[in-house]
């Protein structure tokens, strides 16, 4: 059976999309080749998923998708593997930082979409942006929303805003994982059993972010709910205030931003 999604970097992120794929029958795992240079990887990925695997980048290119899942570091690397490419092939990139720009001077006639999803694609539950470069035509699009649709949300946006994107979305599940993890440490410190404290946090942040969708709730207003005159809250949220709970998260994201314009102009 011919390849149809070739997926350059067979790590965390290649992984987190395949499995939803997979799940989804979106593609079928034997017209999927994964290109990885460990070993061990790649016998994991294949017993686990049925894919086929290769440590030659250069099996790929016929693909008439190929993911680019490696780290921005290797990319110089990886294209020239690539100089053979089939000019059909959609290049679909979720390199962090790395420019259209720089992707169509490697990949001079492919059309090529630059896109930053998240680790919940694993449970469909990711966001992804998706920016279009100057080559893509209609069915590319259709073809690259087929695929993150099938992962959790997707959004078009414009490719200036892909590194604010990284900085909040696509790092984020670890900003809001800290935030988790600290939630139970807090239940802990209080006398809870770690085995209680944990699902309580993690139900605290699910329901919390269902009802700001749901509802449309604007997320101060819902803090206001939450806060009785005297009560236990505000008392938390003056501690939150005076340790720069906000001003931490704000600069987290927005460094986690500044680290994606310094990968794409090293890319
Ligand atoms: N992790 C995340 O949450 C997100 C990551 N991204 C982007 O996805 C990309 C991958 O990130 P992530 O999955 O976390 O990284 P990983 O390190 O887990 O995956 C990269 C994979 O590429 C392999 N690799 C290294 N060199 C080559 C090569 N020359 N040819 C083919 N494969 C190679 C690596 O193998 P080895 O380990 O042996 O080096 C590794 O398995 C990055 O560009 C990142 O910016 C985007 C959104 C979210
Ligand atoms: O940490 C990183 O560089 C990647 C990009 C977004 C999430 N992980």
């Amino acid at each position: 059976m011919s390849i149809k999604l070739g997926i350059i970097g067979g790590g965390v992120m290649a992984e987190a999309i395949l499995s939803r794929l997979l799940a989804q029958q979106i593609y079928d795992p034997n017209t999927v080749l994964i290109s990885e240079p460990q070993q061990q990887r790649q016998e994991f990925l294949q017993a686990k998923y049925q894919v086929n695997v290769t440590s030659d980048n250069r099996s790929v290119t016929q693909s008439e998708v190929i993911l680019l899942a490696i780290k921005p570091q290797v990319l110089s690397t990886v294209s020239g593997d690539l100089s053979e490419l089939s000019s059909t092939t959609l290049m679909i990139s979720i390199l962090a930082g790395v420019p259209l720009k720089r992707l169509e001077e490697i990949f001079l006639n492919n059309p090529i979409i630059r896109v930053m999803p998240n680790t919940p694609a694993t449970v469909g539950a990711a966001m992804t942006a998706i920016a279009s470069g100057k080559h893509v035509q209609s069915h590319h699009l259709s073809l690259t929303k087929n695929i993150f649709c099938a992962i959790g949300e997707v959004v078009e946006v414009s490719e200036s805003l892909m590194d604010a994107v990284t900085g909040l979305s696509g790092s984020g599940p670890a900003f809001v994982a800290m935030m988790i993890e600290a939630l139970a440490d807090g239940g802990v410190a209080a006398g809870l059993p770690r085995a209680i404290a944990l699902p309580l946090a993690l139900q605290t942040v699910l329901g919390t972010a269902q009802l700001i969708q749901t509802t449309g709730i604007h997320p101060a207003q819902l803090k206001d709910q939450v806060t009785s005159p005297g009560g236990t809250t505000i008392a938390g949220v003056a501690q939150l205030e005076k340790q720069g709970f906000r001003s931490a998260v704000i600069e987290a994201v927005y460094a986690a931003y500044k680290r994606s314009v310094e990968l794409g102009q090293k890319s």
